[in-house]
């Protein structure tokens, strides 16, 4: 099975993570109901419907590529990707957010290659209107607004003090405890994958994440973040990758220089 990533390959999956925003953007703007999953986690109509644009896409752009998302995946689909490069997709990161009416939810597309490292990521936040991808062969950018795409990149962290940013749901005591050994000028906290977007762009400087997370939570932001010069790594200073049991990850830390 291959599958090559090009520009065109690239301009399909921003143009379809631009769609998949545009309706959750339509669905964001009403009184939308809210529904528990399984796990008793909260979905919308927006996670569902945005899912529904995504999958089929990416299974005609690559028919022998899984693609592992999170609605399908709630639903007992669990694609076998050992040995295969597989498609990760979250169609609301930070449902949280989405519901209580924070502008900070993203769409999320990753793509992961056959030795588990993320090749390629798009993390959009429509709400905000920015869209950011990356990859280690092409680098990372960002879209704004009113249409400008630039380049991006992590920055040195200041001796003056850093900037953490941690998740505005799920901040665990390890946070506190790794953030101890630094100088820490401002810690910030948000929901969904954009806090990659914020470490890969030099406006943070590390999110470390001490708790649960799943694959398609990470794939896309890491990727984003390691085409803007950082890093994203486990604890133990080891690589994060991805098609582990059952998509779940471990603790990891995203950093700049
Ligand atoms: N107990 C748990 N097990 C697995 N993943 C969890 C979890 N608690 C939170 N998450 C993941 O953390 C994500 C939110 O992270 P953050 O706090 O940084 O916004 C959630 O994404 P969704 O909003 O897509 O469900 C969810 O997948
Ligand atoms: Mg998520």
């Amino acid at each position: 099975m291959s599958f090559t990533l090009n520009e065109a390959v690239i301009k399909k999956l921003l143009d379809v993570t631009r769609q998949a925003g545009d309706l959750t953007m339509e669905i964001y703007q009403t009184d939308f109901e809210i529904y528990s999953k399984k796990d008793e986690s909260p979905v919308t109509e927006a996670d569902r419907k945005a899912e529904a644009i995504i999958t089929p896409v990416l299974k005609a752009l690559a028919p022998d590529v899984p693609v592992v998302a999170e609605e399908a995946f709630s639903a007992g689909d669990c694609p076998d990707v050992e040995g295969k490069m597989f498609w990760l997709v979250d169609p609301v990161d930070g449902t949280k957010q989405f519901i209580s009416k924070k502008d900070e939810f993203t769409v999320n597309i990753a793509l992961i290659d056959e030795n588990r490292r993320p090749i390629f990521g798009v993390v959009h936040a429509p709400a905000l209107d920015r869209m950011f991808w990356g990859s280690l062969e092409y680098g990372a950018f960002v879209k704004e607004a009113d249409g400008e795409v630039k380049p991006i990149s992590v920055r040195t962290a200041p001796s003056e003090g850093i900037v953490a940013v941690v998740s505005r749901s799920h901040k665990t005591p390890e946070v506190d405890d790794y953030l101890k050994d630094f100088k820490v000028a401002d810690e910030v906290s948000s929901g969904s994958s954009i806090k990659f977007c914020q470490v890969a762009e030099g406006i943070a400087d590390v999110y470390p994440r001490f708790g649960p997370t799943m694959e398609w939570d990470t794939g896309a932001g890491q990727a984003v973040v390691l085409g803007a010069g950082g890093t994203v790594k486990t604890p133990q200073g080891d690589e994060f990758l991805y098609g582990k049991d059952g998509f779940k990850n471990g603790f990891f830390i995203a950093k700049g220089k």
